[in-house]
């Protein structure tokens, strides 16, 4: 039998080894090892942001903790007269942000009466949402225990990827596989597993059901080691639940009533309503993302959030400047819009997007399912990237097709009752349109809590996101007015895609120049030189440093890691 009466929660997070090295070179070797361990941890709190269009923060405050007094779940502190203040309350400096105490790391007990619990192991992905407070959903299991029946209390442990003999990242787990003794699996080194229990919980459905189902709860949590308030759906319209530095970004740029911003990567549209808010909704932001589905995101939080001020366009920011027209017929009642547009369309992938993802815990509901619609299908099948993109999300062909051909059945059923979805599209803007810009582009993300695994990031990788954050800034520049903010920010750790992008820009772009920040919560930038092994790249210059924020995730703020600069772009 197991000898483990509480096997810890210890991950060791891996990254590629020169993405590692270079990490270490950059920050130090015990810095990187508490930014690595910080990041496979969440953040101890939480973070709601009050729709004070709708509510006022005392409001939502009072609401809150009735909400989490009546909660069902027994995992969290609840809050009671002694404590309320405490576990949750109004930030002392980011106002109108209320943040709501977890705790853990809790060390739990596997062994019950009858001995060891049966075991369900989920994928990576799953446990970082169960992590985050979501429940175990049927498409996050990989492997259980022969024998677990509805009802048992299981251990929850997760597959995280590591080294095979050939150097290649696996998990060693394929989904359906039976758990070969009641409690450990002996596909994985005892002492490899030990690290990766995530809590206990009940199983609502029997191992059979688990694999036949295609959605559902598989197993509800009683006990995790970190636990988070369930807010997720809690107060809709009236809250956003939203990591600090993001808060921190919308304010940093400081948008005005009946000014005209714009937000370059919306989606999901986080930031987006921070603007809106802080407008009081009056003026107009323009919310663009490359992304179809995503685009309806935005316009589904705006309609819950009651928020007026934001349309949303599909656009590649990429190509987000037109040059001036001269015939003016091209130009729309909104005389700065470009040939704008609007399509009326049905598209099954957007449907089945909000279905599946209505109100759900974090992504370990239904994940494969969205996963494959919003990475596979657009794919040609064949293709060397649709092999990576499902091997990337651990579906076998085989079983790609089959719940393809699922989706596609239960989307011809879903079509029937949806409303048609109109997403707008617009061709560009002409340049210096907008007082403000957000940007916010897409990052390597290596700041995000909890993370159990970095390995596919490659150095080649880093330096790719720090082009592209470089052509999209290219774009915001020409499209900021003289005398207008750009605010730059990323959730990544990567100084390539931080201090050497802002280098660039003050580099490239003569009428930019580094502006001071409010509210100023995080760290200063890095100074100096950056050698990533294939080029060598110039950072902040010392009076630049206080500057730019940087939240460190192993800082005093338990924040995830996150990098905002903010420029003027100064009148010729
Ligand atoms: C970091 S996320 C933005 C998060 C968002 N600002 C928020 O706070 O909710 C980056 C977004 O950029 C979008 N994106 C990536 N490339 C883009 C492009 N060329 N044009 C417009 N959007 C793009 C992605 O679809 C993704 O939604």
């Amino acid at each position: 039998m197991v000898e483990q009466a509480s096997p810890g929660y210890r991950p060791n997070l891996q990254f590629n080894a020169d993405v590692e090295a270079f990490f270490r070179r950059v920050f130090g070797m015990d810095h990187f090892e508490a930014i690595c361990q910080a990041l496979t941890c969440p953040s101890s709190y939480a973070c709601v942001r009050v729709n004070t269009l709708q509510k006022t923060c005392q409001e939502v405050l009072t609401n809150l903790l009735k909400v989490l007094k009546d909660s069902h779940t027994t995992s969290i502190s609840k809050p009671d007269e002694a404590n309320e203040d405490t576990l949750c309350f109004e930030h002392p400096v980011v106002k109108n942000t209320i943040v709501v105490q977890g705790d853990g790391p809790h060390q739990i007990d596997y062994i019950g009466k009858h001995g060891v619990f049966k075991e369900v192991v989920v994928s990576r992905k799953c446990a970082e949402s169960v992590l985050r407070g979501a429940n175990v959903f049927v498409p996050g299991v990989l492997a259980c225990s022969g024998h677990v029946e509805q009802g048992d209390i299981v251990a929850v442990s997760v597959a995280v990827e590591h080294l095979d003999e050939k150097g290649d990242w696996v998990v060693g787990l394929t989904r359906g596989t039976i758990l070969l003794s009641e409690h450990g699996n002996a596909q994985l080194e005892q002492n490899e597993r030990a690290r990766c229990y995530i809590g206990k919980g009940r199983a609502m459905l029997s191992r059979t059901a688990i694999f036949r189902e295609l959605h559902g709860i598989a197993v509800e949590m009683v006990d995790r080691v970190y636990s988070l308030p369930p807010l997720h759906g809690v107060l809709k319209g009236d809250i956003f639940l939203q990591n600090l530095p993001s808060i921190v970004a919308a304010r940093v740029l400081d948008p005005q009533p009946g000014e005209r911003i714009l937000d370059m990567c919306a989606a999901p549209g986080g930031k987006t309503t921070a603007l809106a808010i802080l407008m009081k909704d009056k003026g107009t932001i323009v919310a663009i993302d490359r992304s179809h589905n995503k685009v309806m995101d935005i316009k589904k939080l705006t309609e819950e959030m009651k928020i007026t001020c934001v349309h949303s366009y599909k656009l590649d920011a990429l190509k987000a400047v037109q040059a001036e027209q001269k015939n003016s017929e091209c130009l729309t009642t909104r005389e700065c819009f470009v040939n704008e547009e609007t399509v009326e369309c049905t598209t099954p992938e957007v449907l089945l997007f909000h279905e599946t993802n209505g109100g759900n815990p974090g992504l370990a509901q239904n994940s494969k399912t969205c996963r494959v619609t919003d990475y596979c299908l657009d794919i040609p099948r064949g293709s060397p990237d649709r092999e990576v993109a499902e091997r990337k999300h651990y579906l076998s062909n085989a079983k790609a097709i089959k719940e393809e051909r699922k989706l596609k059945s239960r989307l011809k059923e879903a079509k029937k009752y949806q409303d048609h979805v109109t997403v707008s599209h617009v061709k560009g803007f002409l340049p210096h349109t907008f007082d403000r810009v957000l940007l916010d582009p897409p990052c390597s993300a290596l700041g995000l809590r909890p993370r159990l695994f970095a390995g596919l990031e490659t150095i080649e990788g880093l330096r790719r996101h720090a082009i592209y954050q470089k052509r999209l800034f290219d774009q915001a520049v020409q499209l900021c007015r003289p005398g207008g903010i750009i605010v730059y920010s990323t959730c990544t750790i990567n100084p390539g895609e931080n201090e050497a992008v802002v280098r660039y820009a003050l580099d490239t772009y003569g009428c930019l120049s580094l502006i001071h920040q409010s509210p100023y919560l995080g760290e200063p930038g890095l100074i100096g030189t950056l050698d990533d092994g294939v080029s060598c790249k110039k950072l902040l210059k010392e009076e630049e440093k206080y500057l730019v924020q940087r939240f460190d995730p192993s800082g005093p703020l338990d924040t995830i890691g996150f990098f905002i600069a903010k420029f003027q772009v100064n009148p010729s």
